[in-house]
């Protein structure tokens, strides 16, 4: 059902339940040692989201993961941050085996031509995560509202694979009705359980189309561990944050150490793949000087704006971009068809200064132009 009503597919007992087991510990434990409340865009305003949450980047990257430091910090709206992790040990295994399920699903489907492609010489793999993020829920209170994910490294059409562990939660998906299309028909709400060890894929077109959340709950299931952290050598997460690890080996555990302790901890990591051609160098910058944020335009305004000349979105100052409004040239013939046929969407690069300077951006946007912009494929890229 997930797969015919969205563009997501939902995966179940996607991991050794062994690794699945460890990995949410890690987690955890992680989280505890000092995970982030992020603020996050929401409705035109910043709040402070209500879950905790951390950047990875992928140890095995050379020289590209210096680069994709520079974009982690933007994972904490702009704030500037120590260098991310690497991923965890068990991270890392669970990462390739979601490699291998993402590419298998990836391959059933459309592509679209703005869509990341590995060059004509090395066509495999498909998809390959080079960062993620993580968010720990503590209880049935801790939330994400209602957002899709900026663009800004992972480009048009991105897929995200995001695996749950430990409570289960409910993952809603509510698509955006362009505005032509709004007398015509209401968004509608998916509501998806995702229980432990369960991956969602987050195809391309979800976050062009769809909003996602993880909303409260006035209850939630605890989850029992199959194994207790010293199956693991993992000492008691009552003791991690003051005293050092105490490793035993695991015949040795007996009585109190064997004990399964319950949790209301959700651990969710997307897996991310950042595109080299959107690497932080080649973000363009707004007129406060720092890099803008690629958002889709989900309700379609792009379109609509360029049959209502001239072209002015929101008055004044601020609609001094409009640069790519006209002058594309690539798409807007063939009432927005591409040449594959297919229903272009638009992309804003937009002033992200309202997140550090209290809403006081100077509004610059301009409508994104992958060619123009040196992006995308290229043939013997
Ligand atoms: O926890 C989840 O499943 C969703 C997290 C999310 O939307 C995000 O990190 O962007
Ligand atoms: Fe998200």
């Amino acid at each position: 059902m997930v797969a015919q009503h969205t563009p997501c597919t939902l995966h179940f007992s996607i991991l050794p339940p062994e690794l699945a087991c460890k990995l949410f510990y890690t987690m955890v434990d992680l989280a505890r040692g000092g995970w982030k409340r992020n603020k996050w865009w929401l409705f035109e305003r910043m709040v402070e989201s209500p879950h905790r949450t951390a950047f990875f980047v992928r140890k095995d990257l050379g020289r590209e993961r210096a680069e994709w430091t520079e974009a982690a910090q933007y994972w904490y709206n702009g704030t500037p941050t120590d260098i991310p992790p690497a991923f965890p040990p068990e991270m890392e295994e669970a990462c390739y085996i979601i490699e291998r399920v993402v590419n298998t699903e990836m391959r059933k489907r459309k592509r679209f031509s703005m869509e990341w492609r590995p060059s004509s010489d090395t066509p495999e793999p498909l998809w390959q995560a080079n960062v993620a993020a993580s968010n720990c829920y503590e209880g049935g209170k801790e939330t994400v509202g209602w957002h899709s994910d900026q663009l800004t490294y992972l480009g048009p059409y991105p897929t995200i694979a995001s695996l749950s562990l430990g409570t289960r939660r409910t993952f809603s998906l509510r698509d955006v009705v362009p505005a032509e299309e709004q007398e015509k028909r209401h968004a509608r709400t998916y509501n998806i359980s995702l229980p432990h060890n369960s991956l969602v894929i987050m195809h391309a077109t979800t976050q062009e189309r769809f909003k996602h959340s993880i909303p409260p709950q006035s209850a939630v299931d605890i989850y029992k561990p199959i194994l207790p952290r010293s199956a693991f050598n993992i000492s008691s997460s009552h003791s991690s944050s003051s005293s050092p690890p105490k490793s035993k080996p695991a015949s040795k555990v007996v009585g109190e150490d064997v004990k399964i302790e319950p949790s209301n901890i959700r651990i969710n990591i997307t897996f991310r793949f950042y595109r080299p051609d959107f690497r932080p160098q080649s973000t363009p910058r707004c007129k406060c000087g720092i890099p803008m944020i690629l958002r889709p335009d989900m309700k379609n305004t792009i379109a609509r704006e360029k049959t209502r000349k001239p072209a002015s979105r929101s008055g004044g100052a601020s609609s001094v971009g409009g640069s790519g409004i006209d002058g594309r040239g690539s798409s807007d013939e063939g009432g927005g068809l591409n040449v594959d046929g297919e229903q272009e969407m638009k992309y804003w690069w937009t002033c992200y200064a309202y997140a550090q300077k209290e809403g006081k951006g100077c509004g610059f946007w301009k409508v994104m132009d992958l060619h123009a912009e040196g992006r995308g494929w290229k043939e013997g890229a």
